[in-house]
């Protein structure tokens, strides 16, 4: 494992293969997708590597997951292969006092949240600046809708009350296009109260095929922070 310098950077990492570090050999364990859970992914195949884990298999959740999975060396299963999941590692964009997330930074949030609901624990793992009093004060909430449903789906959320963005590709012409073929909608909502109901609200509008809302999935957070210019975890 690198030896990172950068606060942001050490903050993740050292949350990262803490999760993994709670990992037991002979698991079936769902590799989140994102910088922090790279890290988990990367310690988790050190473990194995080093003898010290043995036996794991993982359910990837994005493309990039499976990259990372192949290049550390984790045996990777399909949903279809086994009948429970031990243990999720994944990130978020945001945390709520109530463990409550918005995730989908990286447009990844469908198969996340399957991966990770479907676990008998779900272990979120984040840096401190990820934490939030509400929910889409920092972050804007990602809604997955297939390419024909964009202007409808985008109007009905205006009458919710939100403000709509197509998410537009980075060193790629044109929109952010899902691992499932799908465009992604950032949507604004100056306060979201009430997670629970509008995680179904917006799923309930045909064209949409899942949202950033993770409402009581998460059964653990842990934090990186730097205190004092040490690095620390805590968890809640
Ligand atoms: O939800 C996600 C991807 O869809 C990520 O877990 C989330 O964006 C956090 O990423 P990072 O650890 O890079 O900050």
């Amino acid at each position: 494992m690198s030896v990172e310098t950068d606060p942001a950077k050490i903050m993740k990492q050292q949350v990262g293969v803490a999760a993994a570090a709670r990992v037991q050999s002979g698991s079936i364990v769902g590799l989140g997708t994102g910088s922090t859970t790279a890290y988990a992914i990367q310690a988790l195949g050190d473990r194995l590597k080093s003898g010290d884990l043995k036996d794991i298999k993982g359910v990837p959740t994005s493309f990039q997951a499976i990259v990372l999975a192949r290049r550390y060396g984790i045996p990777l299963v399909t949903l279809d292969e086994i009948d429970h999941i031990d243990v999720a590692i994944d990130g978020a964009d945001e945390v709520d006092p109530h463990k409550n997330l918005i995730k989908g930074g990286g447009a990844a949030h469908t198969q996340e949240k399957i991966v990770d609901s479907l676990a008998n624990q779900f272990i979120v793992v984040v840096d401190s600046g990820k934490l939030v009093e509400h929910l889409g004060s920092t972050f804007l909430l990602p809604v997955e809708v297939i390419p024909m449903a964009v202007t409808p789906v985008m109007r009905a959320i205006v009458k919710l009350g939100g403000k709509p963005e197509l998410r537009m590709g980075i060193k790629k012409a044109g929109p952010v296009v899902t691992d499932q073929g799908n465009l992604v909608i950032d949507v604004k909502f100056d306060r979201i109260d009430n997670p629970a109901d509008l995680e179904k609200t917006l799923n309930n509008i045909p064209g949409v095929l899942e949202n950033g809302l993770f409402v009581g999935v998460t059964d653990l957070v842990l934090v990186g922070e730097i205190k004092d210019g040490q690095p620390s975890i805590r968890e809640f």
